[in-house]
């Protein structure tokens, strides 16, 4: 109705520019080495165990690339970090993998993996067990990575609170035709409005008719940005989620839901679930 549309009060406003800066300061001190050790070594990652967070992640976005309703040449990674993981399946169907993100230092890691696969962490178990869900030998996992690194083409700077998050010209003008974002969105946001509104932002990246992969966080208010750095993250339930597409007019193809076992409760975030959600912008 007419009272979403009236323009927020300028006090609200500058609440909402105050509470974006103070987030980006927070991120200044994020280390990528560190995240990758809370995040993506045994316990977490644990390809032995079949409850373990890795191989159900995998899995969600192994299906979302094969079920053939993927077509287009463009897939940008929103807020990569220092991970890849995200783009392992992805890299086998778009010809062109745009990775993003806010900090110089995490496009640095993802570079240097890229040009001579060096890295904080070993991503070799994780190119191996994709391989496996598609069917190849593990060993397959070297031609995966030389796939992979062929077919990224920029690693660039990204700012979802801005209404244009990409320098212009860097993605076609249409919009890629596949966006995916993993634990970016509610660990950047100050609250769910602008968590919603940086939404928005993003899915002007992406062309009409293509895909969203969004996966996150549920139930989680910090984590650990680095040893000692505790980076507000906004606490989701699964109706917020299925509410922030809607209302950013994606359709919602998909939603998965993997709730953390008590031992992959480490310490390092109070993280209770994940979400994968596969959505396609009309
Ligand atoms: C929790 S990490 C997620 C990293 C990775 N996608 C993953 O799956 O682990 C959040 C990432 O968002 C980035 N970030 C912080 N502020 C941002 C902003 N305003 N716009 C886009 N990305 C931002 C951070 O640098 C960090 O790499
Ligand atoms: O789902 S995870 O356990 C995971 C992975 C990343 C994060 C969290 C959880 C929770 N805190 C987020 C803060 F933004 C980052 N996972 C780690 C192993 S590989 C697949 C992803």
């Amino acid at each position: 109705g007419s009272a979403e549309l009236r323009e927020k009060p300028r006090r609200e406003e500058e609440e909402d520019e105050e509470a974006v800066d103070a987030m980006r300061v927070c991120y200044q001190g994020f280390d990528p080495a560190a995240y990758l050790q809370f995040n993506y070594t045994p316990p977490r990652a644990d390809f032995q165990r079949a409850d373990s967070i890795v191989p159900w992640k995998l899995a969600c976005l192994h299906r979302a690339f094969s079920e053939g309703d993927m077509q287009g040449e463009v897939l940008v990674d929103v807020g990569s970090g220092p991970t890849l993981y995200q783009v392992m399946s992805g890299c086998e169907v778009f010809g062109r993998v745009v990775l993003t993100d806010f900090l110089e230092v995490n496009r640095r890691e993802l570079q240097r993996w890229l040009q001579d696969g060096s890295s904080s962490l070993d991503w070799t178990p994780y190119l191996e067990y994709v391989c496996q869900l598609e069917g190849r030998r593990p060993s397959a996992s070297s031609e995966k990575a030389a796939r992979l690194r062929s077919v990224v083409s920029d690693v660039l700077p990204i700012d979802v609170h801005r209404p244009c998050p990409l320098a212009p010209g860097t993605i076609p003008a249409n919009g890629a035709d596949c966006l995916v974002s993993c634990f970016c969105l509610e660990s950047v946001s100050p609250d769910l409005a602008v968590l919603t509104r940086a939404l928005g932002h993003i899915s002007s990246l992406l062309r009409p008719g293509g895909h969203l992969l969004l996966i996150g966080a549920l139930g989680e208010s910090y984590y650990l940005g680095a040893a000692g750095l505790r980076i507000p993250v906004v606490p989701l339930d699964e109706a917020q989620v299925c509410s922030s597409l809607k209302s950013s007019g994606y359709q919602l193809l998909q939603l998965s839901i993997y709730t953390l076992p008590a031992e992959m409760r480490v310490g390092v975030d109070d993280v209770t679930g994940v979400f994968f959600a596969k959505a396609r912008k009309p």
